[in-house]
Order: structure tokens, then sequence, then C-alpha cells
């Protein structure tokens, strides 16, 4: 397994909102959460990070356990983190987002980061036009295409995107859903929280439920779509049936 959570427990000011998460992602897989507003599916995101210490459970990427590790950093390198929000640095260009991790925390050459920007930012579909640009220059699709270049300029072995399109409209959400998907079916290991049911069918091999703390219920996006078990599972997909591509 790339990913194995145990029992993930957070408590905010004595609230408990993650109340017990088991999840399993293998090496390649590409798995999305959904869930309402509120269920913790953040929570869990940045529990994976690190940018959250969970008060409970195990989290292992590759076998190694990262909840009893003190080396942030290290762990926070391993994974791809793409926000709601962009989080570009607004002072450096497209260039500079997409290098500054790779010459500050990797150590390498200017001339090497940028070779490695090169690859990432045409594989995001970024194009040479627009390198030099600062972010606010950038629609917002090509904003978090981006930011899905700067994560994997770092080589992770996995990507963890939180609602990433979800800030976007229609034409623009298709952008960065397209080239999700292509990294998808690259064989990058993926964890989505998105509401996007046609990424989830075409690109995840299972969809998790969400639902107040907990994962209620998980299955292959067709079945789960179809004929789900739980209530909270019927609450997300009815009506939206027309979705499944058969
Ligand atoms: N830093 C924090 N301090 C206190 N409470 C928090 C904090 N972050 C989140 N919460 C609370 O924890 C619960 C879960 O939040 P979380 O953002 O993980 O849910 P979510 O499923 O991602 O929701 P959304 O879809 O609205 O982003 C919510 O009730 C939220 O108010």
């Amino acid at each position: 397994m790339m990913l194995r959570i145990e029992d993930l427990r957070k408590r905010y000011s004595g609230v408990e909102v993650l109340k017990g998460v088991d999840l399993e992602l293998r090496k390649g897989e590409t798995k999305v959460i959904m869930g309402p507003s509120g269920a913790g599916k953040s929570t869990l995101l940045k529990c994976i990070n690190l940018l959250v210490r969970p008060d409970g459970g195990r989290i292992f990427i590759n076998g190694e356990e990262i909840t009893s590790k003190n080396d942030v950093y290290r762990v926070r390198q391993k994974i791809g983190f793409v926000f709601q929000e962009f989080n570009l640095f607004n002072h450096l260009t497209v260039m500079g987002n997409v290098t500054i991790g790779l010459t500050k925390v990797k150590g390498m050459s200017k001339n090497d980061a940028i070779l490695k920007a090169k690859e990432v930012l045409r594989a995001v579909r970024i194009g040479e036009e627009l390198w030099d640009r600062y972010p606010a220059q950038l629609s917002g699709g090509q904003k978090q295409r981006v930011a899905i270049a700067r994560a994997l300029a770092m080589d992770p072995v996995l990507m963890l995107y939180d609602e990433p399109t979800s800030a976007l409209d229609p034409q623009l959400s298709m952008e960065v859903l397209s080239v999700m998907r292509e990294l998808s079916k690259r064989g990058m290991t993926s964890l989505v929280v998105t509401h996007e049911l046609s990424f989830a069918i075409e690109a995840a091999s299972s969809i998790a439920v969400m639902y107040d703390g907990r994962i209620v219920e998980e299955g292959r996006p067709e079945e789960i779509i179809r004929s789900p078990k739980t209530a909270e599972a019927r609450a997300i997909f009815k009506g939206r049936l027309n979705y499944v591509l058969v």
C-alpha cells in the first residue's frame, strides 16, 4: 500500500471532526473523497501532509509511519498538495514558482531546476509564453495547473488535491480536471477531494463517501453512484445517475 490510514482521529477545541478514519490507497490508484461540507475532508488531507497533527491513529506511506515522525519537511517532500485557492507565490513568475522548491529544498542547480520545471509545465500544458508571467496575469485554470506543476516538480509519491476546481468556472475546471486525469492515467497515486462526478468516473478506481468524520461507504464509481448502500451516499448521488457514462 502506498498510503494506509488507521483509525485517524482529530479534535478541534474538544470537538471530534475525524472520528476514526480508515483508508487505503494502492500505488498508481486514484481515489475520490466526497461528502458534505464539514465532514472532515480537508482535515483528513491536511493530516496526511502533517499540516494538521492528528490526535490519534496512524498514517503510513509506503509502510513507513509518518505520524510518529518529527521530520515534517521530509514527509511533505514526498507529498504534493494542491489547494482550492491555488496558493502560488505572487511575487514569483510561473518559472520561479516551479523552480523555488527545487533549488531551495532539493538543492538543485538553477539550470537543472529550469529543465525539470520545463518538463512539468509541459505536462500540465502551460506553454512557454506563460513562463515569465506572474500569477496575477494568469487565469484561475492556469494558476491551478502551475500549482500542480509545482507539486509535480518535487517528484511526489502521492498527490493530494483539496477541491482543486471549486474556485473555477466550468471551462477552466475542465482544463484542470483533464490534466489531473492524465496524471492519474499515467500512474500518479492521487487522493482527490472533489464534487466532480465526471472526474471520479473517468479517473478514479473508487469513491469514498465521508460523513461526520468517518468514511461511511466506499466503492467503484459506477457501483456506488448506481446503488449507494447508505443514506449518506444516496444523498450525494441522488439524481446524478445520468453522469454514469455506460
Ligand atoms: N482550524 C480549525 N479550528 C477549529 N475547527 C476547525 C478547524 N478546521 C476545521 N474545523 C472544523 O472541522 C470540521 C471539518 O472541517 P473540514 O474543513 O475538514 O471539512 P470539509 O469536509 O473539508 O468541509 P468543506 O467541504 O466545507 O471544506 C468543521 O466543522 C470545521 O468547522
